[in-house]
């Protein structure tokens, strides 16, 4: 059933629309990728649980673990007691093993986005699915995006926090998020129409994108090291009060500057290698390209994420950060 549900998806078998019974709960299939838990009673702390993976196809550690997560539902070790929606992001990318098949999916949740190609039309596809899911639940809205990144990092475990005006952070997410393992937080500076900046722009959800790790194959997990994230998820799928950590032993930051690529010939000035919140000098050149100029650090250090010169001309190519103090919480 449920685990089932997940391979069939991979391999592009799963039927489109399907709904079947759990203990104390049901599920429905809403359209490819696209699950939902529906608890036959919700309990008091539930939230309305968006989990998504594989936005990105060859990000496959947080597909693991929405796994296990399943199988131990189905198995009778977890109990549904929160509506939860699961989606599978690119299914082609996922059976490709490619970070997307034409472009680049967590760039294109953008209500106004009327672009052709398979990669836009799932956006499309998968924003009505969660519009429609928060309008048939009343809970708090929380959405995790489950990604892994393609450096190794100072801080393999981190959250990027999208921006906006319309929703701020609840303090108990710092906490979960510590408790779950989570090392490290960017604050972006600007609207970036990704998944987890869809649902805490347009439905004020609680939500984040979140890097597990590195881009690995399928089986080269090492899950273990996601077992907090595990124990936050299974909550949250439960409806039970999650575990809380001590905010201060993140690491936080605040996003200076995006460098896009411009120009045909943009390069980075540093190893292909260097591995995420990497700091650099003031005075380094980061970058060079043809049409926007040179890059090069101003007064104080800039630590670099996600540096991918190989993204197409106009997208991002890393995000410039500086540390930033932790967010006040009270007891
Ligand atoms: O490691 C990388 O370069 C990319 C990893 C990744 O896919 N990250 C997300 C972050 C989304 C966000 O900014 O919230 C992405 O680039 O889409
Ligand atoms: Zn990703």
């Amino acid at each position: 059933m449920l685990a089932e549900w997940l391979t069939l998806t991979l391999d592009g078998e799963a039927p489109d629309a399907r709904q079947g019974r759990l203990p104390f709960a049901r599920y429905v299939v809403h359209a490819p990728g696209v699950l939902e838990l529906i608890p036959s009673a919700a309990r008091q702390q539930a939230r309305a649980c968006v989990l998504s993976a594989g936005i990105h196809g060859n990000e496959t550690a947080p597909i693991e673990l929405l796994g296990e997560l399943l199988a131990r539902l189905e198995a009778g070790l977890l109990r549904v007691g929160a509506p939860t929606l699961i989606i599978l992001g690119n299914i082609p990318a996922l059976r490709a093993g490619e970070r997307f098949t034409a472009t680049n999916l967590n760039r294109l949740f953008d209500r106004e986005q009327r672009a052709d190609g398979d990669e836009a039309q799932r956006a499309r596809q998968l924003m009505a699915a969660v519009d429609e899911f928060y309008a048939r639940h009343s809970q708090p809205r929380l959405h995790y995006d489950l990604h892994t990144a393609i450096r190794d990092s100072r801080y393999p475990l981190f959250a990027v926090e999208p921006y906006t005006q319309e929703a701020a952070t609840d303090a108990e997410q710092w906490r979960w998020l510590a408790a779950a393992g989570i090392q490290a937080v960017l604050h972006q500076h600007r609207h970036s129409w990704t998944f987890s900046h869809y649902s805490r722009h347009y439905h004020a959800a609680q939500a984040f994108t979140l890097e597990l790790g590195k881009v690995r194959a399928f089986g080269d997990n090492d899950l273990g090291a996601l077992r907090p994230m595990r124990q936050l998820l299974e909550a949250l799928v439960e409806g039970r009060e999650p575990s809380g950590g001590d905010p201060q032993a993140m690491a936080f930051f605040q996003v200076e500057h995006e460098l896009m690529r411009q120009a045909e010939n943009f390069k980075l000035c540093f190893a292909d290698a260097t591995p995420n919140f990497t700091e650099f000098a003031a005075g380094t050149r980061l970058a060079a390209d043809a049409v926007a100029g040179d890059f090069v650090v101003d007064s104080a250090p800039l630590a670099v994420v996600f540096p991918n010169a190989a993204v197409e001309i106009g997208a991002r190519a890393a995000l410039l950060v500086r540390p930033t103090p932790p967010p006040q919480i009270g007891g």
